[in-house]
């Protein structure tokens, strides 16, 4: 089976290269079924990983062909990854709570050579599946039905090569696969070595399901730093007092994870955070923090730097900002910096201009070698988001129109505003709805708070929901008064019609707010 060569930008490569200087140091933490700890050194774990491209190089697949790993962030689902890295099979990750048709649209999509999932997992039963399976564990990997050998066509796997292809939530309809080359993720992780966003010393906590690539995130920061691997278990991440326990025992140094993670532990025992006296740093990314949220995790966590990680998976990320200690009372938004080292973000505004005076928005452009190549089969949705470079589109570059709208502050640094298509049009008005759920958590005993549209008699009006602390949620809530709060800071047509109060905000499968359940929620007779 081809291999890369050692020169080449290859993810097994960079992630598997601090097994040469420190080959006993632990590169994956993990829980076993009963909660024990377990330590997997980076010689053990490059071990499993050529165990595993072993088994597959019998199959004799061809660079290219893409498999389907199914798992939950742990060691051997990380061996897997790299050993598919190694052979130049993109991995398609999803996660065990993927559902059936899901997982089907994207075995049409990719027609995958084979779909290997944890041991521990049940096989699905789909109605199309991929060619080959295979079961893994950390004693092996086992082939249950080999795919058809092919005629290999290539010799060796390249840095242009695709490493892992991404599927996105498809919120706008059908789920877009995002192919993200060597070159790409290996550029991206080097740029976060050289902001030192991990070390060698730290245990980095991943809290993300492995089909979002914060997951992927986490795995590229831990391994290529040296540091360890630390995958928090799904079931430990619903108890405020089962994750701090683990993150406690674990000693992470660093926990990854989008804002809703740390919603039930500020609600319902914040104490618990005092327990985490080994942690350094807190990296958060995929949606806005809700700032009373944020103000109280700095409270309980002083001395820990939170960072506020912003990007789409066309490029993995963008920007890491840390959050100002202690975050000004007056601030409503959180900066999102300048883009992390060896990318920019330039701001277009509505007439394709760039933006260049303080107090400017527009919309996020994102210049950077780590760009993703483009929607698997897909070259117009590629067109609309890889476009010619608004600043000289003569040079042929292309660069990430990411459709998020932001401000330029006094600094140059970015506020961000919002999603371009959250934009909505409320009686020939544009509302942004970020400012509005910005200005609901503004009140008193508000902890979060969503804003959606919803038709009404070929209108579209405005409707919102909050979350409560707990002592607020025990009195009644004046929705009249809070609506009244709202009138005065913003103009009529951005109130919302109705607010509602509800004990959480629904959830996407990547923990972001749910915002078609919650439109379903809000509109549903009460
Ligand atoms: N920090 C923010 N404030 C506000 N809005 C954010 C932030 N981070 C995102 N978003 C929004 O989410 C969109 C993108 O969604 S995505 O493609 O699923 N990717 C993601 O969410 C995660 C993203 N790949 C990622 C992965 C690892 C590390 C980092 Br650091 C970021 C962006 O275009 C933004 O609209």
């Amino acid at each position: 089976m081809p291999r890369p060569h050692p020169s080449a930008d290859n993810l097994y490569q960079l992630l598997m290269a601090p097994a040469d200087a420190g080959p006993d140091r632990p590169a994956v933490v993990e829980a076993d079924e009963n909660g024990v700890l377990h330590e997997i050194s980076y010689r053990r774990l490059d071990a499993l990983v050529k165990q595993y491209a072993a088994v597959l190089d019998g199959l004799g697949l061809d660079v290219g062909d893409p498999v389907v790993v199914e798992a939950d962030t742990c060691a051997a689902a990380v061996a897997m990854l790299l050993a598919c890295s190694l052979l130049g099979l993109p991995f398609v990750t999803v996660s065990p709570h993927t559902p059936d048709t899901r997982l089907a649209t994207i075995i049409d999509q990719v027609t995958p050579a084979l779909h290997a999932r944890a041991n521990d997992l049940p096989a699905r039963e789909l109605d199309r599946h991929a060619e080959g399976s295979a079961v893994f564990d950390l004693g092996g990997l086992v082939i249950e039905r080999a795919p058809a050998p092919r005629v290999r066509r290539r010799r060796e796997v390249l840095s242009t090569d695709t490493a892992y292809i991404v599927f996105t939530s498809g919120s706008t309809g059908r789920p877009k696969g995002v192919v993200m080359s060597h070159r790409a993720i290996v550029t991206f992780l080097r740029a976060m070595l050289a902001d030192q966003l991990a070390g060698p010393a730290d245990r980095v906590a991943s809290t993300s399901p492995l089909q979002f690539d914060f997951a992927l995130f986490g795995i590229g920061v831990a391994l290529s730093a040296g540091a360890a691997l630390v995958p928090v278990r799904r079931e430990d991440l619903g108890s405020p007092r089962r994750m701090t326990a683990f993150l406690r025992d674990a000693k992470a140094t660093q926990v990854h994870g989008v804002p809703s993670l740390w919603r039930p532990v500020l609600r319902h025992d914040p104490d618990l955070l005092l327990e985490l006296t080994h942690l350094r740093s807190v990296v958060f990314a995929g949606e806005e923090f809700p700032l009373p949220e944020l103000r109280r995790l700095q409270e309980m966590l002083p001395a820990v730097r939170l960072v506020n990680g912003y990007g789409a998976t066309e490029s993995m990320a963008a920007s890491f900002t840390d959050v100002p200690n202690p975050l000004p009372a007056d601030q409503e938004r959180l900066s999102i910096g300048r883009a992390h080292a060896g990318a920019e973000m330039t701001l277009v505004d509505a007439d394709g201009r760039i933006v260049t005076e303080p107090g400017g928005s527009g919309e996020i452009y994102l210049r950077s070698p780590a760009l993703f190549t483009g929607y698997w089969n897909d070259p117009e949705a590629t067109a609309k988001v890889l476009v010619p470079d608004p600043v000289e589109p003569r040079h042929g570059t292309k660069v990430l129109r990411t459709g998020d709208l932001a401000r330029l502050d006094e600094t140059g640094e970015l506020c961000f505003i919002g999603r371009a298509d959250f934009q909505v049009q409320i009686r020939g008005n544009r509302v942004e709805l970020g400012e509005i759920e910005g200005t609901l958590t503004r009140l008193p005993g508000v902890t979060a708070a969503a804003a959606t549209v919803v038709p009404r008699g070929g209108d579209q009006i405005l409707m919102a929901a909050v979350t409560l602390t707990a002592a607020a949620a025990a009195a009644d809530f004046d929705a009249s008064a809070a609506l009244a709060f709202v009138g005065k800071q913003l103009p009529s047509y951005m109130v919302p019609r109705s607010v509602r109060v509800l004990p959480e905000l629904p959830l996407t499968q990547n923990g972001k707010v749910d915002r078609e359940a919650l439109t379903r929620r809000l509109t549903a007779p009460r």
